[in-house]
């Protein structure tokens, strides 16, 4: 996927993003950083065809397709876990993941194996499956976020703030889960506060400001850049390891 010299606006004049280019890396983890109000979640929106860019375009597999409506993003295997909560409290966890279904609704057996797959990954939601999505901690209803956006086995998944709010000891439960997804055939947008584990776990870091596209490379080149790592402490606040 990709962003190219995208602007983006909001109620028609509020530039937010700047002609910002940005590539997804296939089979790898591709982290999104800066500082609050860059427009992280804005370029992750746009990617996903929730806000149509102003300038620029959108390109899945080289193609153009800014102005596609999210859900035809997912039939082209893009899922996005929002940063924002997304379930439906009242419903049962596995009520919750049949909606993820919807579009195949009448094909049984490919429900069965999409609730089998979200239940293999995380063995949680099949112990809790006939509770309700709200009854569960934070951590756990992240769980069934991303066991949902999974069970569609998409090819790219779109993250934003996977562990804001969670407790520590499942937000690195939830970074190693998303650390091997590559491993699984799954490429990864990461758009992160948790600059931390971001660094740790990309492959590949845009560092955005004001909606502009500051720097971007291997996170192995940035580890290595004294220059560059002292503009990212700058940035965001946070010393990459050399
Ligand atoms: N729906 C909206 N209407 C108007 N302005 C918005 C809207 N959503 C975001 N903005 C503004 O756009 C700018 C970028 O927001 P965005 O959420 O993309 O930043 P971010 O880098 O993800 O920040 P954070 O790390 O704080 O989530 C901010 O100034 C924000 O106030």
């Amino acid at each position: 996927m990709e962003l190219r010299q995208v602007s983006v606006a909001y109620h028609g004049d509020i530039r937010i993003l700047q002609e910002l280019s940005l590539a997804v890396r296939a089979g790898k983890i591709t982290g999104i950083i800066g500082p609050n109000g860059a427009g992280k979640s804005t370029a992750l929106k746009t990617l996903y065809g929730l806000l149509r860019p102003i300038e620029g375009d959108v390109l899945i597999d080289g193609a153009v397709v800014t102005g596609l409506p999210p859900w035809r993003f997912i039939d082209r295997g893009i899922a996005m876990v929002p940063q924002n909560r997304s379930l439906f409290n009242e419903l049962s966890v596995e009520d919750n993941l049949r909606l993820a279904c919807w579009s195949f609704r009448r094909d049984r057996a490919r429900v069965e194996a999409a609730l089998e797959r979200a239940y293999t990954q995380f063995p949680i939601l099949k112990e809790r499956r006939k509770q309700p999505a709200g009854a569960m901690s934070g951590g756990q209803q992240r769980f069934l976020e991303l066991g949902r956006a999974l069970a569609l086995k998409p090819r790219v998944v779109l993250l934003d703030e996977p562990t804001a709010m969670i407790a520590p000891r499942l937000s690195t439960e939830i970074y190693e889960f998303i650390h091997g997804l590559p491993a699984q055939g799954i490429t990864v947008v990461l758009v992160d506060q948790n600059v931390r584990q971001c660094v740790r776990i990309a492959d590949h870091l845009y560092v955005l400001e004001l909606g502009r596209n500051k720097v971007d490379g291997a996170t192995a080149d940035f580890a290595q850049d004294e220059q560059l790592r002292n503009l990212i402490a700058e940035w965001v606040d946070y010393r990459i390891d050399a």
